[in-house]
This record gives structure tokens, C-alpha cells and sequence, in this order.
């Protein structure tokens, strides 16, 4: 009965977190399907999902001859991906990597310049700042792993997720400058979250490069990684376990307070938290706990 109670109370939550998963919609002249009809003829590369039973799922971006440029394609299979993820009950973690050397190039240059018109750019614009904002709220405690660079858009990727790990030699840099435009896919906002306007005002009109130890000293990076590049996964799988460790509706429900937190007022947030709170507050992993009365010293 209890039990049943809180499931309820559980279900009811998860649905009100869902309402708030995108941006934009046809309120906002946001035209998805036509967007989707675009992108899905501008092919490359692809998207791998691989959702452990550990809870932790690995994200790879993957275009070998363009440095893991994001091509249309792949665009739609990050959506794709991402609602996945959204679904996945079980998870806690995510770790999102760049196959062989490279974290991201950005945009596929060959996507960009088949809808360099304003419209379609505005719309691509709408719908990566859709997948990247569900990416950042995914109840899951998400990792950026950068080997080599993270350029352009995929500088802005890697700021959709709670923590970066740098490798030796890696860098961020937000060239957009050079490119005569100015980051649209959430980057800009995020980075002035994760460093301050001034220290972002730097890196973005100065297109700096960012190397780990600057990307740590300013809390861009979170730590860097030692490991030869095959195995920097499992070092990021390593440093990810901690913070994942235990019951995954407890994990979730700790995302989802951040997640708040950051997104709403103080009293809105609060409020918030009341009802993640509920949803764990006298659940299996709690009684557990209450019966196994653990002392902390
Ligand atoms: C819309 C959001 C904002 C954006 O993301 S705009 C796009 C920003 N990104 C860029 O302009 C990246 C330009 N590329 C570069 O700076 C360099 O290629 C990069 C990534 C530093 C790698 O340098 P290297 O290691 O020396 O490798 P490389 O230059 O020989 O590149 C190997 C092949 O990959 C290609 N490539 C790299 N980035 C790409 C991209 N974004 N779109 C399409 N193709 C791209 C590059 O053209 C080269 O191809 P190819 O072997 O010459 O045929």
C-alpha cells in the first residue's frame, strides 16, 4: 500500500518533469518536421548509444573523416538518442565522447553551408538548443570526455553536460568568431553559467584556445585524464562512479534538485524540491537505509 503510494507519487513527478523538457515548439515558429525533412538529407557520421548495466551509458560522435563534425544526420540521431535516454529509468550516468582523436569539429561545415539561409539556421538553431537543453536536464549525471578539440558547436556541446574531463593535449575553443557568427546552441548561455560573463566575454571574442589546465583554473574542466586514448574511457567510467554510486531514483532525484536549482527562481526551486523530495523520501532505498541504521564517522 505504502509502496503503491509512493509509485504514485514517483509517476505523478516524472510527468511534471517531462513538461519541461524543450525550448521551443509551434508556439515559437518552431517547425520541427520541417527542420527534421532538411537535416535528414544532409548525411555523415552517426551517433552510438551503448546504456550499461551499471547505469552508466556512453554518447559517441562519430565522423572519422571530418573530425566528428555534427552532419544533419547526426543532428537527428543525437534528438534521437537523447529521448532514449529520457526513457531510461535505470540510468545515472552518461559519459559523451568523441571517437578516435577528436571530442567534436562543430557543425559539419557541408551542413551548414546547404542551410546557411537565415531561416533554416534560425530553425536548426531552435531544434540543437531543444536537444542540448534535454541533454543538460537528462535526471543523469553527465560527463564531457575530451580528447583532442572540442571546436565550435562541439565547444557548446560540451558545456550541455554537468562535468568536463579533459585528456592531455586537449582543448575547447570557441572559433565561431572566426567564423563571423556567435555561438546559438545554448553554448554562450551555458558558459557565462560555468565561468561568469567576464571570463566568457574573454574566450568567446577571443576565440581562445583552452587547454586543461586553464579550462580547470576558471572551473570550465572538472580534472584532466592521464590515460592513452584507448582507455581514457574507462579512466572517465572511474572518476564518474563515485557521484553515481548507489540507488538510481536517489541519483535522479539529486540531478533533477540541480537541475531546478539552476532553472527556476529561488522560491519556484524550492518549491521544486519539495516534490523531488517526495519522490524518494520513504521509497525502498530509504527504508533500506533507516533499517540498516549506518553510522557516517
Ligand atoms: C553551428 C555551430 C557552430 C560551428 O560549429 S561552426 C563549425 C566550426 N568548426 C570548424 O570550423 C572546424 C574547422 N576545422 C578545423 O579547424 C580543423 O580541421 C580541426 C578540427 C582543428 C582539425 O585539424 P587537423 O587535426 O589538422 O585535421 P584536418 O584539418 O586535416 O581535418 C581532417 C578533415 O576533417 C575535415 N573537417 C574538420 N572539421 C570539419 C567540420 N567542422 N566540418 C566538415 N569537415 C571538417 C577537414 O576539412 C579535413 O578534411 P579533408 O581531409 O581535407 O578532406
Amino acid at each position: 500500500m505504502a509502496l503503491n503510494l509512493w509509485r504514485c507519487v514517483m509517476k505523478r513527478a516524472e510527468a511534471r518533469w517531462c513538461l519541461y523538457r524543450s525550448l521551443y515548439n509551434s508556439s515559437h515558429g518552431f517547425n520541427e518536421s520541417e527542420v527534421k525533412r532538411k537535416l535528414a538529407e544532409l548525411s555523415g557520421g552517426s551517433v552510438k548509444l551503448c546504456k550499461g548495466e551499471n547505469g552508466i551509458a556512453e554518447l559517441g560522435i562519430s565522423n572519422s573523416s571530418r573530425k566528428n563534425a555534427l552532419s544533419g544526420t547526426m543532428m537527428l540521431e543525437l534528438e534521437e538518442r537523447i529521448s532514449d535516454l529520457e526513457k531510461w529509468k535505470e540510468g545515472k550516468g552518461l559519459i559523451v565522447y568523441g571517437t578516435e582523436d577528436t571530442f567534436c569539429s562543430g557543425g559539419d561545415l557541408n551542413t551548414i553551408k546547404a542551410i546557411s539561409n537565415a531561416k533554416d539556421g534560425l530553425m536548426m538553431c531552435m531544434f540543437m538548443q531543444n536537444t542540448l537543453t534535454r541533454l543538460q536536464r537528462l535526471p543523469l549525471i553527465s560527463v564531457a570526455l575530451i580528447q583532442g578539440k572540442a571546436i565550435g558547436g562541439g565547444a557548446e556541446l560540451c558545456t550541455a553536460c554537468d562535468f568536463r574531463l579533459m585528456t592531455e593535449g586537449s582543448e575547447i575553443r570557441f572559433v565561431h568568431k572566426h567564423m563571423g557568427i556567435v555561438p546559438g546552441w545554448g553554448g554562450a548561455s551555458r558558459l557565462i553559467q560555468l565561468v561568469g560573463s567576464r571570463q566568457a566575454l574573454k574566450l568567446l571574442s577571443g576565440a581562445l584556445r583552452i587547454p586543461p589546465e586553464h579550462a580547470i583554473s576558471i572551473g570550465l574542466a572538472d580534472g584532466t585524464l592521464s590515460s592513452a586514448a584507448d582507455s581514457a574511457l574507462e579512466e572517465a567510467q572511474k572518476w564518474i562512479t563515485p557521484y553515481t554510486k548507489g540507488a538510481a531514483n536517489v541519483t535522479r532525484a539529486m540531478k533533477k534538485l540541480i537541475v531546478c536549482g539552476r532553472e527556476h527562481l529561488f522560491e519556484d526551486a524550492i518549491r521544486k524540491e519539495k516534490d523531488i523530495f517526495a519522490t524518494v523520501w520513504g521509497g525502498p532505498s530509504n527504508l533500506q537505509a533507516l533499517s540498516e541504521r549506518t553510522k557516517y564517522n
